[in-house]
């Protein structure tokens, strides 16, 4: 199975074998955004095999021992779990072995011979461009036993995401993605009833108005990071940095967390989050709030290496690593379990009870008294029949966010910077735009960005280019037709939105960064702003940084905020610059097909394609405007 050899779709999972043993949930999420850049280190193997004598412990061995019982108890619940197949996953199981022992189906699209999963896992987006180059827009591939197909054509993309969406393709059973307790059944891997429940509950939390009370916080977390980290200039990671301010910033807009002001560091002070000294809002108490940082930092880290080394070892096997993974997510669970019980407890205590807080959340006015976080719209959000999440749905929405959300944006960001460091011309025209709208000194908001035209042209086409759910997955539930093409029930079906953007039928030019070829289509009359770009697959239909049909982003409206208010407030201060060291007139290495042909310099920063398209590092210099 490649599910275990780590295919790099940034989305959606849900294979059967991830969701089998050792998980909380029955379902197995995908990670958007689990992994980071972060510099993930191990316990060295001295101190995992520190002996402990009972009779000299000190407050060290108080702490190791500790460590050891909660390990002990996580490999207890994990082996119970793993016991515990239920009758319907078996049948699911033998139901896959029997299809990875079937010859290619009759009438599959044609493809590369034999099993492609070394070819792709090497070079994933050359092998992603040349398939296509070679075969066309529907390719049979044969991955780890499993009978796949690749699709980049418009036509096609749409049946799978918009047309046939939930009737014929569905998450559920989609190989390769690794599935995991941290997000359990959140919205990315809930197919059916449960999803379009959870999605309606948590649709009236992503409202624009809901979005932008967010922004301050976007922006106070951004100079923060201006002031504290960059202000002296020099060369720095910043893919590293946009990693720390959008936890930051994820984390404020979940829990209420303070996300502009930087104290002491307050974990290890390595750590990427290491600066992330949370605030606590009025329910949560910092000791909390560093909890939770310490125990994301912990699955980020594992999500890492996971996907570094192929998630060859399932979650749910007791190696080291996993056992310590399963103890960060029993913290996370019990941090989060208790604020979501204090908030029911504090929303009940001044509201009279929690329905009628339900009630008070649907007035503006009375709104506007209520904690302005994640947490408490999802917990207020209430059904027609007026019933809300349970607490394990909650607690799942929003570690699903959390993975979701947060290293995607930094990757756009990341991304972003590096292009706008390439073309200073571009980078240019968007600062002198953010300093004509808002002059030197006050930040972009929420309402200054919809005046920014460049800026935002900038982000649709870093959209374009490196989009971080470069493949979004799903599975053909029953028999069905895809153009010409057979696909037998179970056969998954993987779009990708990296060589649909790259489509030169489609798309002038490309493989370059043409922000202006936004333009266009922002001057024509009646345009209704960035998400009307997003809808139906984008003005061409080859446009998908976002998915596209039911199972979209719904993040989307808080990403693009993000982005740009980011942006902004970084162009208003500084210029970047791609390191001087690197000989910039010379072309660079051949990187990949699209690489190749666009014109970049040699310092431009590589791809490490893993779950999520990813920069290696972004290392730029910056110096104060
Ligand atoms: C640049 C940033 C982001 C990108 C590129 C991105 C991309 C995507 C894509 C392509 C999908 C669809 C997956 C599929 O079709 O299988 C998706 C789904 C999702 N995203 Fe995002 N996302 C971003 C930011 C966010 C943020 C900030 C949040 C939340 C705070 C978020 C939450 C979600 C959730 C919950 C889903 C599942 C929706 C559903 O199935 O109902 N994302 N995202």
């Amino acid at each position: 199975m490649i599910r275990s050899a780590s295919l790099p779709c940034g989305v959606q999972p849900s294979c059967i074998t991830c969701k089998t043993p050792g998980f909380r949930s029955t379902a197995s999420p995908s990670f958007l955004g689990a992994s980071r850049n972060a510099a993930a280190t191990t316990t060295p193997a001295s101190s995992r095999s520190s002996t402990i004598s009972p009779h000299t412990l000190t407050s060290a061995d108080n702490v190791r021992l500790n460590l050891w019982l909660s390990l002990l108890q996580a490999s207890v619940a994990q082996f119970a779990a793993a016991t515990t197949y239920t009758a319907a996953t078996a049948t699911e199981a033998a139901l896959r072995l029997q299809r990875l022992s079937q010859p290619r189906p009759l009438n599959f699209p044609p493809g590369p011979p034999g099993d492609q999963t070394l070819a792709l896992l090497s070079d994933p987006l050359s092998f992603l461009s040349s398939t296509t180059k070679q075969y066309g827009q529907l390719v049979g591939l044969t991955l780890g036993g499993e009978h796949v197909v690749l699709v980049t054509g418009r036509e096609a993309a749409r049946v799978v995401l918009l047309d046939q969406a939930g009737s014929v393709y569905v998450k559920e059973g989609t190989a390769f993605f690794p599935g995991s307790s941290l997000a359990g059944n959140g919205l990315l891997v809930s197919d059916g009833a449960l999803w379009q429940r959870q999605r309606r509950l948590s649709n009236p939390a992503f409202r624009r108005t809901a979005v932008e009370a967010y922004s301050g916080a976007m922006v106070a977390a951004t100079r923060n990071m201006l002031d504290m980290q960059w202000g002296s200039g020099g060369s720095r990671d910043v893919y590293a940095d946009f990693n720390e301010l959008t936890l930051r910033v994820t984390l404020k807009a979940l829990f209420g967390f303070g996300a502009g002001e930087q104290q002491s560091p307050s974990i290890s002070p390595s750590s990427p989050t290491a600066h992330i000294a949370p605030s606590p809002s009025s329910s949560t108490s910092s000791e909390e709030a560093q909890q939770i940082v310490a125990a994301v930092e912990k699955a980020f880290m594992f999500f890492t290496q996971r996907a570094a080394t192929g998630f060859v070892i399932p979650e749910w096997f007791p190696t080291w690593d996993n056992l310590e993974f399963a103890a960060a997510v029993q913290q996370l669970d019990r941090v989060v379990y208790g604020m979501i019980k204090r908030r029911r407890e504090e929303l009940a205590a001044v509201h009279g009870s929690i329905e009628a807080a339900a009630v008070a959340a649907t007035s503006a006015a009375a709104a506007s008294a209520l904690p302005s976080d994640l947490l408490t719209s999802l917990l207020l959000s209430r059904d027609e029949d007026g019933s809300g999440m349970s607490d394990q749905a909650l607690r799942d929405e929003l570690m699903t966010l959390l993975v979701a959300g947060q290293e995607t944006s930094a990757i756009l960001l990341g991304w972003a910077a590096a292009l706008l460091a390439a073309h200073p011309e571009v980078q240019e025209r968007a600062a002198a735009e953010v300093t004509e709208v808002c002059g030197r000194d006050a930040p972009p908001t929420a309402t200054s960005v919809r005046h920014m035209p460049h800026l935002e042209s900038v982000v649709l086409e870093t959209l374009r280019l490196y989009s971080p759910a470069y493949m979004v997955g799903r599975c053909a539930r029953v028999d069905a037709a895809l153009g010409p093409y057979s696909l037998p029930s179970g056969t998954t079906v993987l779009v990708s939105p990296y060589v649909m953007h790259r489509d030169a039928a489609v798309w002038a030019n490309p493989d370059a960064f043409l922000p202006e070829r936004w333009r266009e289509l922002q001057d024509r009359e009646g345009y209704q702003g960035y998400m009307s770009l997003m809808s139906n697959l984008g003005p061409n239909g080859a446009y998908l940084p976002f998915g596209g049909g039911p199972r979209n982003c719904i993040g989307t409206g808080f990403a693009m905020m993000e982005a740009m208010l980011v942006l902004g407030a970084v162009l208003q201060r500084c210029r970047l610059t791609l390191p001087l060291s690197e000989p910039q007139s010379r072309p660079g290495p051949v990187r990949g097909a699209a690489e190749a042909t666009s014109g970049l310099p040699a310092s431009f920063p590589k791809a490490k394609p893993l779950l999520t398209l990813r920069p290696e590092s972004v290392v730029l210099r910056i110096t104060p405007r």
